[in-house]
């Protein structure tokens, strides 16, 4: 995925996301850490409303290729009872990060739980879990680039590749 076909599709969501949250106050955006960076930043400029963005870190990966026990590096401190939260993730894998993530921020008791996510790859779900809004559905590669790692590497890349021999 080049950086002008991220770009495109990106204003695409803003658009839909700015109509679907524009009669609704008090929007809360949050960002997992560290992968959806790069699209939370893309993707909020493109959201023509009035917002508040927050951070949580979340890790499964470990740096690594597989996935493994969630753990929570660190919280977010912005109130989000009874507001409309936006969870923005980079890639929805096995569903594991994303489906705990959705538990711990229904604790926050907010209005609503919507998930906007860069990319999909369904075919590796291992819990039942969509995002409501989805970038690219994708197959089952492990890419990086444009947040996205592969052991805390390639991030910075402006656009998405697929990672072609993993070490
Ligand atoms: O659907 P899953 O199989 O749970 O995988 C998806 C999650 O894994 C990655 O995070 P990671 O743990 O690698 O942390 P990072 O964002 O800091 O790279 C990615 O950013 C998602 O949050
Ligand atoms: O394909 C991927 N690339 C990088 N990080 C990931 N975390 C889950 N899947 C992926
Ligand atoms: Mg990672």
């Amino acid at each position: 995925m080049t950086a002008p076909t991220l770009k495109k599709r990106i204003t695409e969501l803003g658009a839909e996301l700015t109509q679907r949250y524009k009669e609704e106050k008090d929007l809360v955006i949050i960002c997992t850490l560290k992968g959806s960076i790069l699209f939370v930043a893309d993707l909020m400029r493109e959201i023509d409303l009035p917002l508040e963005v927050d951070f949580i870190s979340v890790a499964s990966y470990h740096g690594g290729l597989t996935s493994g026990q969630l753990q929570v590096v660190h919280g977010m401190t912005t109130q989000i009872t009874h507001r409309p939260v936006l969870i923005v993730e980079d890639i929805v894998d096995t569903g594991r990060t994303l489906k705990k993530l959705k538990e711990m921020i229904s604790e926050g008791n907010p209005r609503s739980i919507e998930v906007c996510a860069l990319l999909d790859k369904p075919s590796r779900r291992l819990v039942e879990i969509e995002a409501d809004y989805v970038g690219f559905t994708i197959e089952d590669l492990f890419v990086v680039g444009y947040g996205l790692d592969y052991q805390q590497r390639y991030r910075n890349l402006p656009y998405i590749g697929v990672l072609s021999d993993p070490q």
